[in-house]
């Protein structure tokens, strides 16, 4: 990896530019996802490089231990937390777009595991189900399924992210207060 080749804005990179292996399934560029709209243009994965590069450490944590990362949501444009949150108007499950989303700083990402042949490995909620199953508190759920949100969570702190109480899948950077809130289109990154 040349990483003064690597195309950069506000340094936002393509995550493809620096890891081909992890496996990336953005689900708002298409229409399966909470809104059953597609809210982003294309599917390109973008990130702070400092995050994309712990990102990248974690999908080798979860390589070791026969598993990939699957990356569902990364930076997210302010224009297009606002059209969430003209939708949801739920603090709980979407940040305002007046205070933004670590989403909209490119600091969070939401992600999942999945066995070596991409199948995802099974979790105590769907992606995005905004119940308390989605918490990580969450006990009553099949001992497999706390086990794997737990061992994702090991292997995300370990490359340096933290996670927050509401939503297994989603971590934030754990320098996400290095960033600004940027509403940088994502054809830009390719
Ligand atoms: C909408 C959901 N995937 C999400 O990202 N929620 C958090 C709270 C956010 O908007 O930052
Ligand atoms: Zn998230």
């Amino acid at each position: 990896m040349i990483l003064n080749k690597i195309k950069m804005i506000d340094g936002l990179i393509n995550v493809r530019d620096i890891d081909d292996s992890i496996i990336i399934d953005l689900r708002y560029a298409t229409e399966n996802n909470f809104l059953n709209k597609k809210i982003y243009d294309i599917p390109v994965c973008v990130l702070q490089l400092n995050t994309a590069l712990k990102l990248s450490k974690a999908n080798s944590f979860a390589k070791d231990l026969g598993y990939r990362l699957k990356v569902l949501d990364a930076y997210r444009p302010l224009s297009v937390q606002k059209i969430m949150w003209d939708i949801i108007k739920n603090e709980d499950f979407v940040a305002p777009y007046w205070r933004g989303s670590n989403h909209n700083r490119g600091a969070a990402v939401d992600v999942t595991l999945t066995f070596e042949n991409g199948d995802e490995i099974l979790m105590p909620s769907d992606y995005d189900e905004f119940s308390e199953r989605a918490s990580i508190n969450y006990k009553d759920a099949p001992t497999i399924a706390i086990e794997n949100r737990e061992l994702l969570s090991m292997i995300m702190i370990k490359a340096g992210f933290l996670r927050i109480e509401s939503e297994w899948w989603h971590f934030n950077d754990s320098e996400y207060e290095k960033y600004g809130l940027y509403d940088i289109s994502l054809e830009k990154f390719i």
